[in-house]
């Protein structure tokens, strides 16, 4: 058999002696090249749905630097737009999208297994990928889990506090609760093809899974996660999840067996060492770097990265920051990161 790749040994549970690093968002606005080719394209949902010019901009960070994967060039509300929803980003500020608050914009919406026609240029970045990284990357493909992109959906942009998706979680449970069952189906239709076309491993991201708690983090968070997962295991039994509830805090506990989810990534609100202790004894974790290090770097990064590396040397983990590389971050502070976790021995 054929050596395999680092990632996917630690996410079939095996401890490394030096973990396998990426970078959420490792694409992205802190690389000039990057920029450039989102001029090249014109703006940058033109960018995500041009499968030359994504593949581009995925390799660009590993021709700078030695990460174990590379993750797909896209976003996680191209789906609500494949099922109708308008979508436009403001340069400066953000995403938005028309909203869904009653029973009669959901009506409007697609079906989940109507998203693929629009979806097919992300398909065909996948399959260029898979043709084209280097045989030791891995290829992870992604999308938001349900209730993230339902808080987009809802109030069409981002939100400190979540809240009109909260407000339409309690005063129409029907409406809501429709929505994230549609998600849910397109989601495992979407992780699916993108499986099919080349992925390696698929992440899910609920980077507003920290507003749910108790039973509504059940219901909405850990509930539509197992659902995605169970339905991918049946269809794709060898390829391996990564769940991403950002800011679950105790609810972190228990989540990769809860799921079924082959590893679980960590923000920098917990501290390794009680995500050693705590998580990481069910499986695989990755993370958990604050990003600010990536744009501060000295001797603060160094010393963090290490007590990371040490922290969770007794498992199996995938180094990453806890949230993606902001756009003032300087290149010069990644490679510094990566020699320290490659310098830090784990044994
Ligand atoms: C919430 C969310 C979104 N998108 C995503 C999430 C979940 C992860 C997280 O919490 O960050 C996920 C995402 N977005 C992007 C990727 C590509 C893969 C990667 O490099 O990690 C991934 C995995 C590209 C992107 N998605 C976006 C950019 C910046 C767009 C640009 O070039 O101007 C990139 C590289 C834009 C985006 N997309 C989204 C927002 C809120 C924004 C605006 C904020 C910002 O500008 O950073 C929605």
């Amino acid at each position: 058999m054929a050596e395999q790749k680092k990632i996917m040994r630690a996410l079939a549970g095996e401890t490394l002696d030096t973990p396998p690093i990426w970078m959420m968002r490792q694409a992205g606005r802190y690389l000039p090249e990057y920029k450039a080719t989102r001029a090249q394209a014109g703006d940058f949902l033109s960018l995500c749905y041009n499968p030359e010019l994504a593949t581009e901009v995925t390799l660009q960070p590993l021709r700078r630097f030695d990460f174990d994967a590379a993750i797909l060039f896209a976003d996680i509300l191209l789906l609500p737009q494949a099922l109708g929803a308008d979508l436009w980003f403001v340069t400066g500020e953000g995403p938005r999208l028309s909203t869904v608050t009653s029973a009669a914009d959901f009506a409007k919406l697609k079906g989940p297994s109507d998203v693929h026609e629009h979806l097919s240029p992300i398909y065909q970045t996948v399959r260029n990928l898979a043709g084209e990284l280097p045989k030791q990357t891995t290829l992870i493909g992604f999308a938001g889990a349900p209730w993230t992109v339902a808080t987009y959906m809802i109030a069409g942009q981002g939100t400190p506090d979540q809240a009109p998706a909260h407000k339409l979680r309690v005063e129409q449970p029907d409406v809501f609760d429709a929505l994230i069952d549609l998600l849910t189906d397109a989601t495992i239709e979407y992780l699916s093809a993108q499986i099919d076309a080349g992925a390696e491993v698929v992440k899910l991201f609920d980077s507003w899974a920290g507003s749910l708690s108790g039973d509504a983090f059940k219901k909405y968070a850990l509930a539509p996660t197992a659902k995605i997962i169970t339905a991918l295991k049946a269809r794709h039994p060898d390829t391996p999840i990564i769940a991403f509830p950002r800011e679950a805090g105790d609810n972190y506990i228990g989540f990769a067996k809860a799921t079924g989810a082959d590893c679980v990534a960590l923000d920098n609100s917990v501290s390794a060492d009680w995500a050693a202790a705590k998580v990481q004894v069910d499986g695989c974790v990755q993370g958990n770097l604050a990003s600010r290090h990536m744009v501060t770097g000295g001797k603060d990064l160094v010393d963090e990265t290490r007590a990371i590396v040490k922290a969770f040397s007794k498992g199996p983990h995938i180094f990453n920051l806890g949230h993606g590389i902001t756009p003032d971050a300087n290149p010069d502070n990644v490679q510094l990161m990566i020699d320290t976790v490659r310098e830090t021995t784990t044994g």
